[in-house]
């Protein structure tokens, strides 16, 4: 132990140990009004005066109300634990951000406006003070014209610097306060041992600004030779500046909606508009089967182990980690369930500090972007610094240290076509290796990619084995709205309430439209579609009760062009019409009564693109779990009244396109040229008069959709899948007629329900 030490040990402790510490950053001292309890208002005296100046009385028209932010008042305790220290972290409305911001302070010897470094140098000297002073006090200088970055707040420093002296030996922390103490015995005159750390911090930040502190605690800590420790309080720094970049170019792209709504190009905040999402701990859990019409049970999948809901702040959760060392998790969900903008609500609360506070870094990678990556040689830290280019001051280091966790959100897998060759492709643990695409995306999804990274993927449903045997992992789910979801979904879309109100009215007047809401996609249309009917017609407005009209809008959705990931072509003059196809299936399904296909009936289908199945958005490829030891991969429409709908479509086009009326038996087929002239009105009244046969209500969906496409309305959306006919002609009317005719005969009792029905599908 070196002089100075000794002598500063000893001067010390001839020193009383009272303190004149009072409230300050870390909230210690500030003491809550008893009344205020309840009200979540707090009463902040003002900060008595800890110094020796003059004998002001006290004034208490500063004395000031701040609503409460955090409850209970921040105690060291409470400002300590991870999660409120990083809660702190820029929170513009914290209380102890607002007093120490107070311009009228009532400590005179100097101010807390942070902003101004000139002003916090200590004001106010007496003789007594400077004599004090020791020589080898350092000169504090501050460059006006110096960039003070915005990162740099109350709450960040007192963070960073408890952090740093919390990692001094019991010695060296006295001998830090020792010489603060002798060095600026205007600010310290506390005898030093009374001060615990926060203490010692408070009084840091009270009396001098951010800046200055930083270089206080740096200097001291080289003169006790703890260069460690400075390079580390650098690093915080650093990353703080850094993560404030970040978080500034995240929000802006993830921040606000950016939907491709009709909200003509207006954009609202994430929050306003996020609605809760249906997320569960078990994935492949095969497709929503709530029928209006049919009981369907449940298809047989893999879901032994008992259903958990988890919100998007707990994916990869600090406890999970720390309890279990998962870092991957895989989300899967149908197009149009949410994944994206269950992404975007995760950054943004990471952002806020509202969750994911031990991730330092956050990275989407959406897939769209990784892809521009294909063929060149590039390291993860490359694409990191391409996307993100503000990044490019961390080191190496930050990426691989004990402090700094990096989460790695990789979006939209099935949008990466490269083979995921587990066996043959080399291990890559290091972000810096230059290496291709495919090699990085497949040690990502061996979790190895970054020391203490955490990888979410985001995809569809899966429908290859992405995650390599043996490896660590979470499978989660994400299945779109619930039911008290569906109707907040609406109310917050509309804030005028009678819009809202009008919106879910129209959802609940068909089961149907009810049961498909649970897909935030269909409810993000059919709102679209009322934004445009309102504004156009006013608040009286309707939307046509049709079913067929909003499963065009789907189905237009999802085969448009943002969301076609490498399927077929769609249109009718491509002789592999892809639609076609799937509607021949899901045709051939629904006579059969089937819901689900393995792979050898899917593929004698003329099905053999997989990935153009399940890319399409209509379908979906599951695992299920027929016997105890066997999985199978089996496919299905994204839900039933999918199938009845795209069956109901292949009828009509058949008719529409090639003029074959599949109702007629196959005899007729033969003597094609003779039949071909038949009417529209040909095939309804087949339709409808075989629906009647099935007492089950096998085909009543079916029916109001084919019903449907007599409609003008739908006939135009249906435009771009049919072949130019001036002679096509809306036979609704006719086909109204048929509907009441059939009533009237009463000859299907049990069929009337339904029939009533498809009058309201066309309208009348
Ligand atoms: N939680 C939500 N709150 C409000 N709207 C939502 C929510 N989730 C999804 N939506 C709406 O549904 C639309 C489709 O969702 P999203 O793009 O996130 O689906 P996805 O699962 O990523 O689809 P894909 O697989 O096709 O990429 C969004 O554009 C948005 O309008």
């Amino acid at each position: 132990m070196d002089h100075s030490y000794m002598a500063a040990m000893e001067e010390m402790d001839s020193l009383s140990d009272s303190s004149s510490i009072g409230e300050a950053v870390s909230g210690r001292g500030r003491r809550r009004r008893e009344s205020d309890e309840d009200d979540g208002i707090f009463y902040i005296p003002e900060r008595r005066r800890s110094l020796h100046l003059d004998q002001t009385p006290m004034d208490t028209s500063h004395w000031q109300y701040v609503e409460q932010a955090f409850s209970p008042a921040l105690s060291y305790r409470s400002m300590t634990s991870e999660e409120n220290l990083s809660n702190m972290d820029g929170e513009e409305g914290s209380p102890t951000r607002l007093q120490l911001r107070r311009a009228d302070s009532y400590s005179s010897c100097y101010s807390l406006d942070s902003d101004d470094c000139e002003k916090i140098i200590p004001k106010v000297k007496n003789k007594d003070e400077t004599a004090t002073e020791v020589s080898d006090t350092p000169v504090l200088k501050h460059n006006p014209n110096e960039f003070k970055h915005p990162a740099l707040t109350v709450e960040f420093t007192f963070k960073a610097i408890c952090e740093i002296l919390r990692e001094l030996s019991e010695d060296h922390l006295l001998f830090f306060k020792v010489m603060l103490w002798k060095r600026y015995p205007q600010s310290f005159n506390t005898p030093p041992q009374s001060l615990d750390l926060v203490d010692l911090v408070d009084r840091l930040l009270e009396c001098y600004n951010l800046e200055v502190s930083l270089q206080i605690t740096k200097t001291l800590l080289e003169s006790i030779k703890e260069r460690r420790l400075v390079k580390l309080l650098q690093s915080l720094c650093l990353r703080n500046e850094v993560r404030y970049e970040l978080c500034k170019t995240l929000k802006k792209t993830y921040g606000e909606i950016d939907d491709d709504s009709a909200t003509q190009g207006e954009r609202r905040p994430l929050d306003d508009f996020f609605t809760k999402l249906d997320i569960t701990s078990i994935a492949n859990n095969g497709p929503n089967v709530e029928h209006e019409v049919r009981t369907i049970d449940r298809l047989d999948t893999n879901s032994s182990k008992p259903v958990k809901q988890i919100s998007t702040k707990d994916l990869i959760s600090a406890e999970r980690l720390e309890k279990t060392n998962v870092k991957l998790a895989l989300i899967t969900g149908v197009a149009g369930s949410g994944k994206s903008m269950a992404i975007k609500k995760l950054i943004l609360d990471w952002i806020e500090g509202r969750s994911h506070k031990h991730v330092t870094f956050m990275f989407p990678l959406p897939f769209r972007e990784l892809n521009k990556f294909k063929g060149s040689e590039v390291s993860l830290l490359q694409i990191i610094q391409t996307l993100y280019p503000e990044t490019k001051k961390l080191r190496d280091y930050d990426y691989t240290c004990n402090e700094c966790r990096v989460m790695l959100i990789f979006d939209g897998l099935e949008e990466y076509k490269e083979p995921f060759n587990f066996q043959h492709t080399s291990l890559l643990t290091d972000h810096t290796v230059i290496s291709t695409l495919n090699t990085i995306v497949v040690n990502m999804l061996r979790a190895r990619l970054l020391y203490r990274g955490i990888y979410l993927v985001f995809s569809r449903p899966r429908i290859r084995s992405c995650i390599p045997y043996g490896t660590l992992h979470d499978e989660i789910e994400l299945r779109g709205f619930s039911d008290p979801e569906k109707d907040e979904y609406f109310k917050k879309r509309f804030p005028n309430p009678d819009q809202a109100a009008r919106v879910i009215e129209y959802t609940h007047s068909s089961k149907t439209l009810r049961i498909m809401c649970h897909l935030p996609l269909f409810c993000s249309l059919v709102a679209d579609e009322y934004q445009c009917i309102f504004k156009e017609q006013g608040l009286q407005a309707q939307l046509p009760r049709s079913i067929t009209y909003m499963y065009t809008k789907l189905l237009l959705a999802l085969i448009g062009q943002r969301r076609t990931l490498g399927a077929s072509p769609w249109g009718p003059d491509n002789g592999g019409d892809f639609l076609m196809v799937l509607g021949k299936l899901a045709y051939n399904m629904l006579e059969k009564g089937t819901l689900k296909l393995n792979r050898y009936e899917w593929e004698a289908h003329e099905l053999d693109n997989e990935e153009a199945v399940n890319n399409s958005g209509l379908c979906m490829v599951f695992v299920t779990k027929p016997h105890l030891f066997s999985h199978e991969k089996v496919l299905s429409f994204i839900h039933p009244t999918m199938q009845e709908y795209l069956a109901a479509l292949y009828v009509f086009l058949s008719f529409r396109n090639q003029g074959k009326n599949l109702f007629e038996p196959p005899l007729k087929e033969k003597f094609k040229g003779y039949f071909k002239g038949q009417k529209p009105m040909e095939l309804y009244k087949s339709a409808v008069d075989k629906s009647l046969q099935y007492d089950d209500g096998k085909l009543d969906i079916f029916l109001r959709f084919l019903l449907g496409t007599t409609l003008k309305a739908n006939l135009d959306l249906l435009q771009p899948f049919c072949t130019p006919s001036p002679k096509w002609q809306s036979v609704a009317e006719d086909a109204a007629a048929l509907i009441k005719k059939r009533i009237k005969d009463n000859q299907h009792p049990n069929r009337i329900g339904n029939l009533k029905c498809c009058l309201e599908e066309l309208g009348v």
